[in-house]
Parts: C-alpha cells; sequence; structure tokens
C-alpha cells in the first residue's frame, strides 16, 4: 500500500504537485492519468525518495521510503528507462542492483528470462533500443519481487506483442495481491489494464474512484436510433416527449430514455428502425471531459476549424475531488441542440 498525505512539491514559483491525499492499494492495478505537466512523474519520484517533498509526506507500507532495509524488496519501480548506466551490460546493470539490495544473484538470470532479455544479457544497454530498455527497466523493478510496483509510462516503445505482455504482467502482479501503480498516456491501454484511477491536474487530485465510475461520471450515454421514415421517427419520439438530436451521420441521437423503452415505442408505430444501439464514451472521451480544464500545454486546432466547447463545471460525483479545475461541457452542443429544436418548434 501507498499511502500520501497532503503531498506538495514546490519549484521555484510552480507549484508542481498540490496537496495530493490518496492511498494505491493492493490486489488491483491502479492507473494515474493527468495532462502534460500535470504533476505525475513528481509524484512518483516523490514515492521513491527522488524528489524531498515541500510539505505532506509519502508511506510504503507504512514507513518513510528511507526506513526501508532494501528498498527493492518493497517497492520496485520503472521511472526513466534511460537512467542506466549504458555501459554496463543488461546482467550487470541487474546484478549491482542485486548486490546492493541484499538479493540472490539467481535472481538476476531468473528477471531476464522473465522480461525476454535472456539472449542479450551480455550486451551493453547503450546499444538497446527504446523497447528493449524499457524491458530492462521492468526488469529492474521485479529484481527484488516486491509487493509494491510503480510504472511510468511502461508501454512507451513497446511493440504490440510488448504491450500485450506488460499488460498481462501488471495484471497478474496485482491479482497476486500486490499493489501495482502504473502511468500511461495512452488511454485506450490504460482502458485495458486499469482497475481504479487517480487523475490529477496542474497539481491537484481530480478523481480517485473505479474505472467503471469514472467513465460513468465523465461521460454522456446515449442510444443512437435510425429509421429509413427518418421524419415519422422524429415525430414519434417528440409526441412521447423524447427529445431527439440528428448526428452529423444522420442518425438520431437519445439522452436519457431505455434502448428497450425506444425499441417498444418504434414497434408500437410498426416503425422498421435500422438501429438501435446504447452508447457509452471511451475512457479517453472521458478523461479528456474531466481534464479540459487543467491542461496546460495544447495545440491550437483553428487551422482545421475545430472549436472548443465552452467550460462548464463539472457534475461532481462519489469519488472526485472537491474543487476540482472546471472540464469543458460534455453536453454542451447536446443542450443547444435541444434548445435550437425547442425554439423551431415554437415557432422562434
Ligand atoms: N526539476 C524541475 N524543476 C522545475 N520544474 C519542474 C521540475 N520537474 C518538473 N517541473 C515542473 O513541474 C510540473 C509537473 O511536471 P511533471 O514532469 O511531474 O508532470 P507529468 O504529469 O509527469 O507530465 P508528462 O505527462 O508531460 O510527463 C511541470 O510544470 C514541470 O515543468
Amino acid at each position: 500500500m501507498i499511502e500520501l498525505e497532503g503531498l506538495s512539491k514546490r519549484y521555484g514559483d510552480k507549484l508542481a504537485v498540490d496537496d495530493l491525499t490518496f492511498t494505491v492499494r493492493p490486489g488491483m492495478v491502479t492507473g494515474f492519468l493527468g495532462p502534460n505537466g500535470a504533476g505525475k512523474s513528481t509524484t512518483m519520484r516523490m514515492m521513491l525518495d527522488l524528489d524531498n517533498p515541500t510539505s505532506g509526506s509519502v508511506r510504503i507500507d507504512g514507513k518513510h521510503y528511507a526506513q526501508l532495509t532494501d528498498p527493492l524488496r518493497s517497492i520496485g519501480a520503472l521511472l526513466d528507462a534511460k537512467a542506466m548506466h549504458g555501459g554496463r551490460t543488461a546482467y550487470n546493470h541487474l546484478l549491482c542492483l542485486a548486490q546492493s539490495n541484499g538479493i540472490p544473484t539467481a535472481r538476476v538470470g531468473e528477471v531476464l528470462e522473465m522480461v525476454g532479455l535472456s539472449g542479450v544479457a551480455k550486451k551493453r544497454s547503450k546499444g538497446f533500443s527504446l523497447g528493449m530498455g524499457q524491458r530492462l527497466g521492468i526488469a529492474g523493478a521485479l529484481l527484488g519481487d516486491p509487493e509494491i510496483l510503480m510504472f511510468d509510462e511502461p508501454v512507451n516503445g513497446l511493440d504490440p506483442e510488448g504491450i500485450h505482455w506488460i499488460r498481462n504482467l501488471m495484471k497478474s502482479l496485482a491479482a497476486q495481491g500486490r499493489t501495482v501503480f502504473v502511468s500511461s498516456h495512452l488511454m485506450s491501454e490504460m482502458a485495458l489494464t486499469a482497475e481504479h484511477l487517480v487523475v490529477i491536474g496542474q497539481g491537484r487530485l481530480m478523481a480517485d474512484t473505479s474505472m467503471a465510475e469514472f467513465i460513468r461520471e465523465n461521460s454522456r450515454s446515449y442510444v443512437r436510433i435510425s429509421s429509413p421514415e427518418y421524419e415519422r421517427l422524429l415525430d414519434v419520439l417528440e409526441s412521447a416527449g423524447i427529445t431527439a438530436v440528428t448526428a452529423s451521420d444522420g442518425h438520431l441521437e437519445v439522452d436519457g430514455v431505455a434502448a428497450s423503452t425506444l425499441g417498444e415505442l418504434a414497434a408500437e408505430h410498426r416503425l422498421v428502425l435500422h438501429e438501435l444501439s446504447p452508447q457509452q464514451a471511451s475512457l479517453e472521451e472521458a478523461f479528456m471531459q474531466l481534464t479540459a480544464g487543467s491542461v496546460e500545454y495544447h495545440a491550437h486546432s483553428s487551422a482545421t476549424g475545430l472549436a472548443a466547447e465552452a467550460p462548464i463545471p463539472p457534475e461532481a460525483g462519489a469519488g472526485y475531488a472537491e474543487g476540482a479545475p472546471p472540464a469543458a461541457g460534455w453536453g454542451a452542443g447536446w443542450e443547444r441542440e435541444r434548445e435550437n429544436r425547442k425554439n423551431r418548434k415554437r415557432g422562434l
């Protein structure tokens, strides 16, 4: 278990980490998300005592990092795969780590085998590809067979087979009851790997909740419905008091009504339907929705004619941090369209 309490880090006038309090629990993969510059790496460095907090504390299974006798036996981490002595062979790099943490030499061969680097064990790591470097970093994290593992962008540079491997590795480590804390910008990957999420923006805690809850709270779910009798479908829906919005591809989108209710309504009016499908947003959409107000570095999209939605306050739900920065309105366009339709109906 990793416990953060009031953790803050200031660099000059920049508050990189702002009063973070959360617990990373064993038995599951916890994803650590945040836009660029949100403070993820700084937080992870403080967890490993590589940076001193300005205030607050981190406890690793109840102890400060400095109190751990052989740290690699308690917490293994992959932070920066390039942060190793390139002149050393993969084997010697791991051997040095093992010897400084009282880990038996035999474990070096074991972890090299686990990460698929046995064949290059005697090669200097400076000749390694990005993916090989990541694998060596992961071998270092696994070396002490620790109960807690932390990975910063572990799939960076890995090929599809490598990504699949690390995903299964993290899940199996968590299934063994270990604490697994992982940051990644690859949302699709995170959605497949993490069960719980901690999200930060501008150094502040924005969410500490389950993956399912996070997506549910930060996305719009609706039903796509289409019929060859478009106008009649619209009339049927309107007469039932249901607002539908026409999507750019000509389908109708209905918010807040179950697909089964819509199907029964269509059947009652002998309407042929070509599509009736409930839609749920992805983790990526939910993440962008929550963090839209806290993104520091973003490209301008004026060249493409795309415009961002105006921010509206998020609806706070369970697990959401008080005072989290405002998110852009996921349903703002939808609400506008609903108003327009009402106005058209009133002849405005
Ligand atoms: N050593 C440092 N000195 C000064 N400022 C720093 C230092 N390290 C980080 N920062 C600043 O602190 C903020 C948080 O940086 P950090 O690298 O922790 O973010 P991150 O969430 O890991 O970002 P990314 O996703 O881009 O890796 C940034 O504004 C960064 O510029």
